[in-house]
């Protein structure tokens, strides 16, 4: 399998240049190279002028030229700024898990601010599963290279993320996807659904997707995006479950320099950057209700104004929406508009439960087994596994509430634990996630260094959202139910922790 190192330029690394140093990016390609598995690519961002990223990859070929080095420009307004470096760099790693979905990634820690540092260490233990590295300098001037371990549990705290983890071990499936050919499903249900989402993605209307969590309902907007006259352009998936409320409108329809503190630069949206293209807001029924509002305009008259602006701005973008939620109950309560619900649900799908698709759940059982068998192929002493009798009516026979998400989990864990070539029922019982089972953030040994403040900044992070959540943005109450005294000392921990 190949390898690719994934990276920020640090200011070690450019000085090495004149320097006649190592510097930690080259120190970990050469580390790499002495233990025999060097890296076939290596991907840098770069935050400082372009001209010393071009310089620094000359080098930087020079020195490893069995190496492939691309560098991308990252603009940030300060490399502290945590609102632009996290997005920048998931950007940068989704790009690179479609364009590499074949290789062993490695991120480099040090490089880079310590807030470049938190930003991958959260990326990696939430959606990017990677092996990580760090170097320092000892004093006699040499650089060291080790890979880290991090012990500790970000993602069974943040229950969203951990789904994403599941799925990103499972890259190279979804690589596949993107297409309705891809989509597997031989059950009449399904047919009858691709069958309307293939009329519905050459016409330029607003799709609305309904389906239980882990039902494909971002495979279907992925293919609808593919299948439109759009597909050269960009398709902009946004979770709104995942916003914070506090963040969320700029997130969606940017601001401008100084509209709050902390807006260093002028900022553009999601829906800015789907102009062309198509946005698929996925939990739409998490939105806020101020937002509903906007997005409501927005759509009617394509058309939105940017925090702190005063100016309008226009953006050209088809919305694909989604939820597993019954709208219809949040509209009886009051807390979805109406008419809303009729502007995003000008086609509609509704994507059938796993357990409602009769023999797709062999076929996808199958697909998944053999996409883990082929990323699995190259370990040492690895065979492939198949399934018993048993474990076929064992995966026919459970109701898999987390649907696609849930069985291809099940089936990846089933493959790591068991030793036999032969998956039987047993093992795929032991595999699936106990739902009575409380995340366990402690560990009980620490056998490994690890970094407390990250753990702490995460834990903080998890429950300032939560909060906010909870009490639909309202930040005095939120700022009760973590037993904070107001919501000037709730501000002070987001302004410290986001
Ligand atoms: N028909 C399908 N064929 C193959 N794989 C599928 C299919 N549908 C979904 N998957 C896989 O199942 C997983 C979940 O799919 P997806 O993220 O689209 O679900 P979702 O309904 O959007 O979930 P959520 O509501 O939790 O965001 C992904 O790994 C996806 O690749």
């Amino acid at each position: 399998m190949k390898k690719l190192l994934v990276s920020w330029i640090g200011n070690h690394d450019l000085k090495a240049i004149d320097q006649s140093t190592t510097g930690p990016v080259l120190a970990a390609l050469e580390h790499a190279k002495s233990i025999g598995r060097p890296f076939d690519n290596v991907y840098l961002l770069c935050n400082y002028p372009k001209k010393d990223a071009e310089k620094y990859v000359s080098w930087l070929n020079k020195k490893v030229p069995q190496a492939k080095i691309e560098a991308e420009h990252i603009s940030l307004s300060s490399p502290t700024a945590y609102e632009e470096i996290y997005p920048a760099a998931l950007k940068q790693l989704k790009l690179l898990s479609k364009r590499f979905p074949d290789h062993r990634y490695s991120v480099h820690l040090s490089p880079g601010t310590p807030a470049m540092t938190a930003v991958w260490v959260l990326l990696v233990k939430t959606q990017f599963p990677a092996a990580c590295i760090e170097s320092w300098l000892s004093k006699d001037n040499i650089q060291h290279v080790r890979q880290v371990e991090l012990p500790f549990k970000i993602d069974a705290q943040f229950q969203k993320s951990q789904k994403k983890i599941r799925d990103q071990s499972l890259s190279k499936i979804d690589a596949d996807l993107g297409s309705f050919a891809s989509i597997i499903g031989n059950s009449e249900v399904m047919k009858q659904q691709v069958e309307k989402a293939n009329r519905v993605a050459v016409r330029d209307v607003p799709v609305l997707i309904l389906g239980e969590t882990g039902t494909g309902k971002e495979v279907f907007a992925r293919a609808i995006h593919n299948n439109s006259n759009r597909k050269n352009k960009q398709f902009v998936p946004v979770n709104c479950g995942a916003m914070p409320h506090d963040l969320a409108e700029s997130l969606l329809f940017g601001h401008k320099k100084g509209a709050f503190s902390g807006a260093h630069a002028d900022h553009d949206g999601f829906f800015a950057q789907a102009d062309g293209g198509t946005l698929f807001l996925d939990e739409v029924g998490e939105l806020p209700q101020l937002l509903q509002t906007k997005l409501l305009r927005a759509l009617q008259e394509k058309k939105f104004t940017p925090l702190g602006d005063s100016k309008e701005r226009s953006s050209d973008f088809r919305l694909i929406s989604a939820t597993h939620r019954k709208l219809a109950q949040l509209i009886n309560s009051g807390e979805f508009r109406e008419d809303l619900f009729y502007r995003l649900a000008i086609g509609i799908l509704q994507l059938p439960p796993l357990s409602a698709r009769g023999d797709d759940i062999k076929l996808l059982a199958d697909l998944t087994l053999s996409s883990v068998n082929k990323e699995l192929a190259d370990q040492d002493s690895f065979q492939r596994r198949f399934f018993t009798d048993e474990a076929y009516q064992f995966i026919e026979a459970q109701p898999w509430p987390g649907n696609i998400r849930e069985l291809n989990a099940c089936i990846f864990r089933a493959t790591l634990w068991s030793e036999q070539a032969a998956l039987s029922a047993e093992d795929l019982k032991v595999s699936m996630i106990n739902r009575e089972t409380k995340p366990d953030m402690m560990p009980e040994i620490l056998s490994e260094p690890m970094d407390l403040r990250s753990v702490m900044g995460e834990v903080a992070k998890h429950h300032l959202q939560l909060a906010l959540q909870t009490t639909n943005g309202n930040k005095l109450a939120a700022a009760k139910l973590l037993g904070l005294n107001s919501s000037q000392v709730l501000d002070k921990w987001f302004e410290k922790y986001f």
